[in-house]
């Protein structure tokens, strides 16, 4: 596995959905001069992929063969992340009600995960001053010699209650449906065989049910420079 160069910072964020995984990490980057990797958005763009070219994303078979088709880029910087698909900007149509409801799937599939490790794995290579990966399995699987690995938590109370503030006006805002669907993914994303969703042992865990995001930004930024003080 490649390395960034020696003066690089790489930073793992992992934790359940609505955790604040994005939000933190895109704002402790864009402080930091660091580029940003949202894996999730990866795993998105695959199911996109699957779920437009009529693959039937309850079939793994299928999806394992089909895996490697899609041509996924990431772009990484913090102020305008990008994604596309075989040269599609697909920014909007991996955020809809439909590939939320099946990405647990796509990326339960061990052909995929392999694929996309291999991508993230490169894409942090590159990024000569260093970058923040956000995810489910960045700290004990894509990145396990990262400099700093943090698990975000908190409340589903507080989470649903994040997620429906975001919808409202969108699409329905049913909290307690909200919350169901966000546990139902946290406990497929944890139950799959290949690199479920789990914090690192060496991960520094981070409860931000009573905090503010910029209170979550502030203490992740003041990990990340104390990680580099000690490395000079
Ligand atoms: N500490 C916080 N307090 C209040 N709202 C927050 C906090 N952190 C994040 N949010 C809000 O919660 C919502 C979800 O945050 P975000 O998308 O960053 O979570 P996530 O962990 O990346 O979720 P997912 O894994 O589902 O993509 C956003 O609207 C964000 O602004
Ligand atoms: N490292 C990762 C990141 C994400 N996933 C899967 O993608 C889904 C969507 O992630 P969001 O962060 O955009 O909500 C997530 O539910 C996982 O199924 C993953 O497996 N590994």
């Amino acid at each position: 596995m490649e390395t960034a160069a020696p003066s690089a910072v790489i930073v793992a964020i992992d934790g359940p959905s609505g955790t604040g995984k994005s939000s933190t990490s895109k704002a402790v980057a864009a402080k930091l001069g660091l580029r940003y990797l949202d894996t999730g958005a990866q795993y998105r763009a695959i199911t996109w992929w699957m779920i437009t070219n009529g693959i039937d994303t309850d079939d793994p078979h299928a999806i394992a063969v089909a895996a490697g088709k899609p041509g996924i880029v990431s772009g990484t910087d913090p102020a305008a992340p990008t994604i596309t698909v075989d040269g599609l900007d697909a920014s909007v149509p991996i955020r809809t009600q439909e590939v939320t409801s099946k990405v647990s799937a796509v990326s339960a599939v061990p052909e995929v995960r392999t694929l996309i490790t291999e991508l993230q794995r490169s894409i942090a290579a590159s990024a000569e001053g260093g970058i923040v990966v956000e995810g489910r399995d960045i700290g004990t699987t894509v990145l396990p010699d990262a400099d700093l690995k943090i698990f975000l938590t908190a409340s589903p109370e507080a989470r649903a209650a994040r997620r429906s503030g975001e919808l409202r006006g969108k699409e329905a805002t049913d909290l307690a449906a909200t919350k169901d669907a966000l546990i139902k993914r946290d406990a497929a994303d944890s139950g799959r065989k290949t690199s479920p969703l789990a914090k690192a042992g060496d991960a520094v865990e981070v409860d931000t049910t009573e905090l503010t995001l910029d209170q979550v930004i502030e203490c992740v930024v003041t990990l990340v420079e104390e990680k580099r003080a000690g490395r000079q």
